[in-house]
């Protein structure tokens, strides 16, 4: 199984960025831990870019099976990726690190839900490696 796993803006500061809320471990620690499980070929990547990210999805398209994305701060203003992410014909599982319900408001909707097979929030980073335990499974 190939899982295509996206992370949106601000995410290349995980551990360092309100860790109150984020936790402590960096995004290189994320891929790390996602690739010791060694349930499928990963292709772990980060932008800060709404067109990059579109980009991504457009090319995942026709060779594999999953996408797991955390939009970040797309999440909740991006029909663009949601667009991208309907174009895309696989099983999408979407991350928060946070429980986006329990913060402001702004955040309790997103976009990319419309379309997400599964919604993970609040698990800290845990929730990477619960979306990749269910694809896999
Ligand atoms: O950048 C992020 C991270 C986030 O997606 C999360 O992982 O909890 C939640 C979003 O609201 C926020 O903009």
């Amino acid at each position: 199984m190939k899982i295509l796993i996206l992370n949106g803006p601000n995410l290349n500061l995980l551990g360092t960025r309100e860790p109150h809320i984020y936790g402590a471990d960096t995004l290189t620690d994320v891929e790390a831990s996602c690739r010791a499980m060694d349930l499928a070929e990963l292709d772990f990547r980060q932008s800060n870019h709404e067109g990059i990210l579109i980009d991504w999805i457009q090319e995942a398209r026709g060779h594999t099976d999953a996408i797991v994305i955390n939009p970040g701060g797309f999440s909740h203003t991006s029909v663009a990726i949601l667009d991208a992410l309907n174009a895309f014909e696989g099983r999408v599982v979407e991350v928060h690190v946070s429980n986006i319900h329990k913060r402001e408001a702004f955040r309790h909707h997103s976009y990319v839900s419309h379309r997400a097979d599964a919604v993970i929030a609040g698990l800290g980073v845990e929730g990477y490696r619960a979306a990749l335990r269910w694809l896999a499974g």
